[in-house]
This record gives C-alpha cells, sequence and structure tokens, in this order.
C-alpha cells in the first residue's frame, strides 16, 4: 500500500449545473477552469423533472463547453448519453445504474473513451463495474446535497477500501464542499466530483477551484 506521501493526488472532477444557458456560463466555467487543476469537467443536464435533458440542448452545450475545457487540458464527459458523447467526439460518458447498461455504452463509445459507473455505495457494483472494464467507479453520495435526489449515502472507508485493492481510479460524488472534502482525500479518493460545492460557493466558483487545489496538492 503507498503511504500518502507516494499517492498521486486527489483530483477535481467538476460536475455542470443541472440546467444552464450555454452561452452564459461560458465566462463562468472559463474563470474556475483557470483558477487551478481540473481534470474533467462533466456535462450533467436534466430537465426539472431530473430526467436527462433533450439530445438537442446536450449538443449545443457540448459545442460551446466542450472546445473551453479541451483549450485548458481538461477531459469532457457527457452524462447519461453515451450517443452524445461519441456523436460530440467527448472524451468519454458518465452512466449510472439505470441508464445505458455498461457493455453497450462501450460499444457506443469505443474502447479509447472513458466510461465511469456509478456504484453508490456498492462494493459488489463497483467490483462488477471494473470487472466489465470501466474507467472509474464512482461512489456516494458522501454528503447531504440539493442537486440529486439520493437513496444511498457512501462512508470514507469505501474508498480506502478500493483504493487498497484496486488500481482502478475511485470517485467520490455527492455533497462534497471544501470544507468536507479532506476526509475524503485522506481515505483515498483519486477524484472529487463537485458540482454545488464550487458553482455555488460564497466566494466564487473560481475561489471554489483554487481552495480546493489548497486541499488536495498543499
Ligand atoms: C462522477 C459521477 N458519479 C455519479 C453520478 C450519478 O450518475 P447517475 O446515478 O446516473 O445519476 P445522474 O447524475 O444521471 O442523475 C454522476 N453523474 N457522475
Ligand atoms: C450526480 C450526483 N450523484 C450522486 S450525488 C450527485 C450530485 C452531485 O452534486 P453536488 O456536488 O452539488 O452534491
Ligand atoms: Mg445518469
Amino acid at each position: 500500500m503507498s503511504t500518502k506521501d507516494e499517492r498521486i493526488p486527489t483530483r477535481l472532477y467538476l460536475i455542470t449545473p443541472p440546467r444552464l444557458d450555454p452561452a452564459g456560463f461560458a465566462d463562468t466555467l472559463k474563470a474556475a477552469l483557470d483558477a487551478g487543476d481540473v481534470a474533467s469537467l462533466q456535462l450533467r443536464l436534466k430537465t426539472e423533472a431530473g430526467d436527462t435533458a433533450p439530445a438537442d440542448e446536450l449538443r449545443r452545450a457540448a459545442e460551446i463547453l466542450m472546445p473551453l475545457a479541451h483549450a485548458r487540458n481538461v477531459a469532457f464527459i457527457v452524462n447519461d448519453s453515451p450517443e452524445i458523447a461519441r456523436e460530440m467526439g467527448a472524451d468519454g460518458v458518465h452512466i449510472g445504474q439505470d441508464d445505458t447498461p455498461y457493455k453497450e455504452a462501450r460499444k457506443i463509445v469505443g474502447p479509447d473513451a472513458v466510461v465511469g459507473v456509478t456504484c453508490h455505495n456498492s462494493r459488489h457494483l463497483a467490483m462488477e463495474a471494473g470487472e466489465a472494464g470501466a474507467d472509474y467507479v464512482a461512489f456516494g453520495a458522501f454528503h447531504p446535497t440539493d442537486t440529486k435526489v439520493t437513496h444511498s449515502r457512501a462512508e470514507p472507508e469505501i474508498l480506502t477500501w478500493w483504493s487498497e485493492l484496486f488500481e482502478l481510479p475511485c470517485v467520490a460524488i455527492g455533497g462534497i464542499t471544501v470544507e468536507n472534502a479532506p476526509p475524503l482525500i485522506e481515505a483515498g479518493a483519486d477524484f472529487l466530483a463537485v458540482s454545488a460545492g464550487v458553482w455555488a460557493h460564497e466566494k466564487g466558483p473560481a475561489e471554489a477551484v483554487r481552495l480546493f487545489n489548497l486541499l488536495m496538492n498543499p
């Protein structure tokens, strides 16, 4: 087991707000991505009812926001839709347990794209996803969140368990803020997936990205 010092630093995985005007969001996104290291940006657009946003909305947002991410060497991940991920030339897709099954998603996006899988607080789901060929597993929710209705609560121990047993990266998600992030970093999260903790930060998204980076690269 690597000691904390030897570990590759945890990195930030930003999740867009669930509803946005891509043209109006562009400057906010640029400022956030310019404020510190960000590994990836997930386009996660939802209807008021919580369903995946219509394809044309995903396409328009990707057309505007993906170039901003790529210009800063930030991977662009589409949530829910492997078809849109492939069509728009995104770096990958994130799928949950109620989305396109992994094997089908992989067939659509191809072998070189990133496919991430929601595993809630389940060791079994994570081992299943890893075995199937997922590029990362995501555990959560670690804290209460208003961004998504969640039914499972994960504890930091699952990050340590995963990191000590497997090479595959693990992502922590759910209500993560600058204040509650340290135990998740210590526990072994390779990435912190954050939405409101950045976009709704009292000092603005850019400052939130700067503060998260201070935690991860002290
Ligand atoms: C990195 C990451 N982890 C988990 C999720 C949740 O995905 P899912 O369970 O499919 O729920 P929705 O986000 O689609 O509402 C995620 N999007 N990203
Ligand atoms: C998509 C998702 N999956 C589990 S919690 C969550 C919401 C993440 O957003 P926030 O960082 O605002 O809690
Ligand atoms: Mg989903």
